[in-house]
């Protein structure tokens, strides 16, 4: 079998162990390797010519992105996984018992057991390179970090800086590396190598001491302190998780065990817990989302079609949405962006955005003032047809208004070459309907974006019936280098996320006619696992917003659709939401976050909050409709498959990750105990809960769909 590792001495007496997995584009880490490994580190010990040893990555852009997630996947039982956890602990304690010294060169990923590796070398030097990233992100797999990390981060960064790279699985730049400690040196990659060579020839150094505050030094150095910061994180992640992600409080017993009781007992804590999350079904879910979205990354969105490469994107509309459109465009795809706008109004707000955003990173030390201006550059405006010649793309942003966006085709195909794509960020309008302006509707395709743009992951690419495959395929790459990810939908009222959206969001309506309170109502939801409740979605959306998409999804779709008429009252009231700030909620004059809730709307929907029912129940109600209505979504052909759905919903929506999205969830259930649940609802408040075909069908066969 082809060797992983390759050992080379120099004559200056350092060893290069060099990391090469056949095959696979990252390096990962793999049961297998053990005793090549052993082999190795016996050979390094017997051989006294060997003075220091450097460790290096074989891959053109990447160090080691972790423990191979697949070999997890393969783990029956938590002995299979406890087993594979402490056979690295004996391999990186082996590698740390060196007496030579040990130096890590990082180029590019250098994740969870990837960072445990380099945890375990004695010294680690990183290049400056914007590929070069490290992390612990096994948090957001449902996993903690099993080789070690849980042990020596804390030592090496302190436990505060250890505990929010754990539980947060951010991933930490270079110079945020060096700062806080976690590697010595940080240098271009060309001389990467030679630096860890001097380091390993200057001998074993101590970690330099971390620069802590005066408060942190006292919390950190007392075990009353230690145990503040522990039962503080405690308190932080229950708020977060609801409960619903074991790894996070297993991580913090890990550190809050390994600091006050040793490391060797730490690293059995560790082992146990890691075991035990592996083999949970919250991690099993985390982990098919990681593999669904690889899998996705390979695909062009449409069978066979190559992209055209987009080198220049235009704009239509400077708004919230197109500034956000403009934005990703810029900071993100680093494509040239000319915004259109009819007021200069709307090209100042877009200019606005992305000078915004890009100034975060700037504030944050991410990026230079010189790369923030030279990103900026690349957005350009007007308020005319002019230097759009040349246009890839043009993706609209304007009102929800047909003759509008006609208008728009017209011009696009006037004024832009005849490849140019023309793509509409409606959230509502057929896109057949749109095309219909066109001479060529084989470039017009839907590219709808989900707000704040910067923020959320999902795009839907909407494909018509006279849509061709390259423009399919230009747009999900476009979306991609925007750093987006784009689902491909089937033309159709709400296309899918605002579609399985609607029934859930009329569902918590329906249920506040009926006396639900609106707090106990957003409360049952987040406890399900949603970021935010249905009420508070609905004023962050814009009241108005969902009014103008019920009618249209109940006229394409079915009665099932009808939004409860109460709500009209709430726009006769002047309630959008947060965008005026009157809505569900009380808004004040410059808070982010919204207020108590504006118990006059009560009184304008006719209504007076009466006994609570359990939350669970009310949860059932609306995510029973969200379920049903992603199968009829499937059936009808509007996704492509169970995998697409889960994804769009979690990406789309938040559906809650730890459950895997609506069709993994379904499997959890069931698909009997659903049509049985769906029906029982049926019976109570009529045939919008009836079960779809395709779920009464899976539930005779017990079928699942994975
Ligand atoms: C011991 C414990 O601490 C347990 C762990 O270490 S759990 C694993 C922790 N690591 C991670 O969660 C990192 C997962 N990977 C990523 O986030 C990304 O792959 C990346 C940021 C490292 C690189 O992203 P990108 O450049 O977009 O490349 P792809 O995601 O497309 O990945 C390229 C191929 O590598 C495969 N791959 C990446 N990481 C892993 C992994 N940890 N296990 C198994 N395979 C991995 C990925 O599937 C792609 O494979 P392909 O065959 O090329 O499609």
């Amino acid at each position: 079998m082809e060797k992983t590792f390759n050992l080379t001495r120099r004559d200056d007496g350092i060893a290069i162990l060099t990391m090469d997995v056949p095959g696979e584009t990252m390096n990962t880490l793999k049961a297998q390797f053990g005793p090549e490994i052993s082999e190795i580190l016996a050979e390094i010990k017997s051989d006294s010519s060997i003075r220091g040893l450097v460790l290096i990555s074989g891959k053109k852009d990447s160090f080691v992105a972790g423990a191979d997630i697949s070999m997890l996947d393969a783990c029956k039982t938590a002995g299979d996984a406890k087993a594979l956890s402490q056979q690295g602990h004996v391999v990186f304690n082996e590698l740390e018992a060196l007496t030579i010294p040990v130096v890590a060169a990082i180029h590019g990923a250098c994740l969870g057991g990837g960072l445990e590796l380099a945890l375990a070398c004695h010294q680690r030097v990183c290049s400056d390179d914007g590929k070069t990233m490290l992390g612990v992100p096994e948090v957001q797999l449902g996993l903690l970090p099993g080789g070690g990390g849980t042990q020596r981060l804390p030592r090496l960064v302190g436990i505060t800086t250890a505990l929010d790279m754990m539980l947060t699985g951010k991933q930490i730049r270079p110079k945020q590396a060096l700062k806080m400690g976690l590697v010595n040196d940080v240098v271009p990659q060309t001389i990467l190598l030679q630096t860890a060579v001097e380091m390993a020839l200057a001998g074993k150094r101590a970690p330099k001491p971390v620069k802590k505050s005066l408060v942190n030094q006292v919390l950190e150095g007392t075990s009353f302190g230690r145990n503040i910061i522990f039962d503080q994180a405690t308190k932080q992640v229950e708020k977060k998780t609801q409960g619903n992600y074991p790894a996070p409080a297993k991580i913090i017993d890990c550190v809050r065990q390994g600091i006050a009781k040793g490391m060797q007992k730490g690293l059995e804590v560790e082992a146990g817990h890691f075991a035990e999350l592996v083999v949970s079904k919250e991690s099993e879910a985390l982990r098919s989302i990681f593999f669904a979205t690889t899998e996705m990354k390979k695909e062009t969105g449409a069978e066979g079609a190559s992209p055209r490469k987009v080198k220049k994107a235009v704009i239509l509309g400077g708004g919230l949405m197109g500034g956000g459109i403009a934005s990703v465009t810029t900071t993100k795809a680093k494509i040239p962006v000319r915004v259109k706008d009819i007021s200069e109004k709307g090209l100042s707000n877009a200019l606005a955005y992305a000078y915004k955003l890009l100034d975060k990173g700037v504030k944050r030390r991410h990026m230079t003032p010189a790369a923030r201006d030279n990103l900026m550059a690349l957005m350009t405006t007007t308020t005319e047809y002019k230097g759009v010649k040349d246009a890839d793309i043009v993706v609209e942003a304007v009102f929800e208004d047909l003759a509008l966006k006609h208008q728009m085709v017209k011009d696009i195909e006037r004024e832009c070459g005849e490849h140019t794509i023309f793509a509409s960020n409606t959230s509502s309008l057929p896109i057949s309907q749109i095309a219909e302006a066109a001479t060529r509707p084989e470039n017009v395709i839907g590219l709808h974006y989900f707000s704040p743009v910067e923020k959320m992951p999902l795009v839907e690419v909407i494909a018509h019936a006279k849509t061709s495959p390259e423009t399919i395929a230009t747009t999900v790459a476009f979306a991609r280098k925007q750093g987006k990810t784009p689902i491909v939908v089937q033309d159709g009222a709400g296309f899918y996320v605002n579609r399985i959206l609607a029934l859930y969001m009329n569902e918590a309506a329906q249920l506040l006619l009926e006396g639900q309170s609106v707090e106990h109502l957003d409360k049952a939801l987040v406890k399900f696992g949603f970021p935010v409740g249905p009420i508070t979605l609905l004023d962050e959306v814009g009241i108005d917003v969902g009014a103008k998409i019920s009618p249209i999804l109940e006229k394409e779709l079915g009665e099932r659709f009808k939004a409860p008429a109460a709500f009209d009252k709430l726009l006769g009231d002047d309630r959008k939401g947060r965008k005026n700030g009157k809505g569900f909620y009380q808004y004040g004059a410059s808070s982010k976050k919204a207020k108590a809730v504006d118990e006059s709307v009560y009184g304008v929907l006719g209504i007076k909050p009466g006994t609570n029912k359990d939350a669970k129940a009310v949860a059932e109600r609306c995510v029973v409709q969200m379920l049903n209505e992603a199968v009829r979504c499937l059936e009808d052909g509007i996704i492509a498959s169970p995998r697409d759905g889960d994804i769009g919903a979690i990406f789309g929506i938040g559906f809650p990750p730890f459950l895997g999205g609506p069709f993994h969830y379904i499997d959890t259930l069931g698909a009997a105990n659903l049509v049985r649940i769906l029906e029982g609802y049926q019976s109570q408040f009529g045939n919008r809960f009836e079960p779809c075909e395709r779920l009464k069908t899976m539930a005779q066969e017990n079928a699942h769909f994975f």
